[in-house]
C-alpha cells in the first residue's frame, strides 16, 4: 500500500476579534476543503469558538484547553497533531486557529522542529486576518499583531464595509509595507475562500528562535513583551432580559471601552431562552447580537468573556455584571433605579 502523503497544516491567525472564526467557516464551506480538521485555541476560560465553527458535527474540531498556543498549550498542540495524523489518508488538511494573542512564530517552530511531526505534516499557509476598523490601532499597540502580519503568507482584510474607504486604503498600504511578499485579499470580495490556502510561490522561512518573547502567566493575566492582557469570565444560570444585557454592554463600553480588546459570549435571554444570543465585540466595535439556532451540548446559561489590556478593571466588570444579573430577578420598581445605578444593592432604595 502506498504511504499516505503528509497532511497540510495551515494557520489562521489575527488579533482578537479580527474575524478568524468567520474566515474558517468560509473555508470549511468550500467543497475543495473537505477532509479538513480544525484545532481551536482560545484565550479566556470560557471557550465558545468551537461552537461557532460549522462543520456539521463536532468531530472535526479539536479544542485546546485555555492557554496560549505559543506557550502553555504548545505541548497539547503537538499531541493533538500526532493523534490527528492517525486519520491519514482520510484527513488531508489541518487548520489551526490561534488565539488572537498568539505569536505564530513559536507555533510554526514547534511543529517544524519536531522530528515526528515534520515528517507527517507539510506547512501550508499562514493566513492573517486584519480587521479594517481596528487594524491600524491594533498594529500601533500590539507587537503580537505586527508579528502576525509579518509572518503571513496571505493577509485578509475583514470588515471592510464597516470602515471608511480612506482608512481601509491606509491600512492596506501599511500591511504592504510590513509584509510586501504576502498576498492581500479583501474578505468581502473573496469568492473562493480555498484559494487562500493554495500553495504560495515564496519558500517559507520559519523565524529563528530567540526573538523577544517574554511571558508571565498569573491567573488569566498574560504578558507578551511589553503588552499585558487581562480577562474576566462572567456566568449566570438564569435567563436575562435582553435589555439588561444591552444596558450592561453599554455601561461596560462607557466605563471600560478604552481597555477592552474583545467581548464574546452566549446569553440565555428571557425572550428566547431556546436559542443562545451570541454577543460579539472587538475593541470599540460592538457587533449586532445574533441568535444561534440551538444551545451546545454543554448546556444553557450565560457565559461572557471580556479580554482587555493590563488596565482592564476585571473586579469592576464582575461587580456590574452581578448587579445587572441580580437585577433581572428582581422584577420590581427598583429595576429602573438599579439600571441607573448598577452598583446599588438590589432592593435597596436611595
Ligand atoms: N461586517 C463584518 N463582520 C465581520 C467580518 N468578519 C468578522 N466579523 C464579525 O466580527 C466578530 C468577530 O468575528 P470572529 O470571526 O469571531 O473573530 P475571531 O478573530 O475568531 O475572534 P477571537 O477568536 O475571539 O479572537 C463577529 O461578530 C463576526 O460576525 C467581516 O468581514 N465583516
Amino acid at each position: 500500500m502506498a504511504e499516505a502523503g503528509p497532511i497540510t497544516l495551515d494557520i489562521v491567525t489575527g488579533f482578537l476579534g479580527a474575524g478568524k472564526t468567520t474566515l474558517i467557516n468560509r473555508l470549511l464551506a468550500d467543497p475543495a476543503l473537505a477532509d479538513t480538521a480544525v484545532i481551536v485555541n482560545e484565550f479566556g476560560e470560557i471557550s465558545i469558538d468551537h461552537l461557532l465553527i460549522e462543520t456539521g458535527g463536532e468531530e472535526g474540531i479539536v479544542e485546546l484547553g485555555d492557554g496560549c498556543l505559543c506557550c502553555t498549550v504548545r505541548g497539547a498542540l503537538v499531541d493533538t497533531l500526532a493523534e490527528l495524523a492517525a486519520r491519514r489518508p482520510a484527513l488531508r488538511r489541518v487548520v489551526v486557529e490561534t488565539t488572537g494573542l498568539a505569536d505564530p512564530a513559536p507555533v510554526l517552530r514547534a511543529v517544524m522542529a519536531h522530528p515526528g511531526l515534520s515528517r507527517l505534516y507539510r506547512l501550508g499557509n499562514v493566513v492573517t486576518v486584519v480587521d479594517a476598523v481596528n487594524g491600524m490601532a491594533t498594529l500601533d499597540a500590539h507587537e503580537e499583531a505586527r508579528s502576525q502580519v509579518a509572518l503571513a503568507d496571505r493577509l485578509v482584510l475583514s470588515k471592510g464595509a464597516l470602515a471608511q474607504e480612506q482608512e481601509r486604503q491606509a491600512l492596506a498600504r501599511r500591511l504592504a509595507r510590513l509584509n510586501p511578499q504576502a498576498g492581500l485579499f479583501d474578505a468581502d470580495a473573496l469568492e473562493a475562500a480555498a484559494r487562500l490556502l493554495e500553495p504560495g510561490i515564496a519558500p517559507r522561512r520559519v523565524p529563528p528562535a530567540g526573538h523577544h518573547h517574554a511571558h508571565h502567566h498569573d491567573d488569566h493575566d498574560h504578558a507578551h513583551g511589553p503588552d499585558a492582557f487581562r480577562s474576566v469570565s462572567l456566568t449566570h444560570d438564569r435567563p436575562l432580559a435582553r435589555t439588561v444585557v444591552e444596558n450592561f454592554l453599554d455601561l461596560l463600553a462607557t466605563q471600560q471601552g478604552e481597555h477592552i480588546l474583545r467581548i464574546k459570549g452566549l446569553v440565555e435571554t428571557v425572550e428566547a431562552p431556546e436559542r443562545p444570543l451570541l454577543v460579539q465585540g472587538a475593541q470599540r466595535l460592538l457587533h449586532t447580537p445574533q441568535h444561534l439556532p440551538r444551545w451546545p451540548e454543554s448546556g444553557r446559561g450565560t457565559r461572557i468573556v471580556v479580554i482587555g489590556d493590563g488596565a482592564l478593571d476585571t473586579g469592576y466588570i464582575g461587580r456590574i455584571f452581578a448587579a445587572f444579573a441580580g437585577e433581572a430577578q428582581v422584577d420590581t420598581p427598583d429595576r429602573a433605579a438599579l439600571q441607573d445605578n448598577p452598583l446599588a444593592i438590589p432592593g435597596f432604595r436611595r
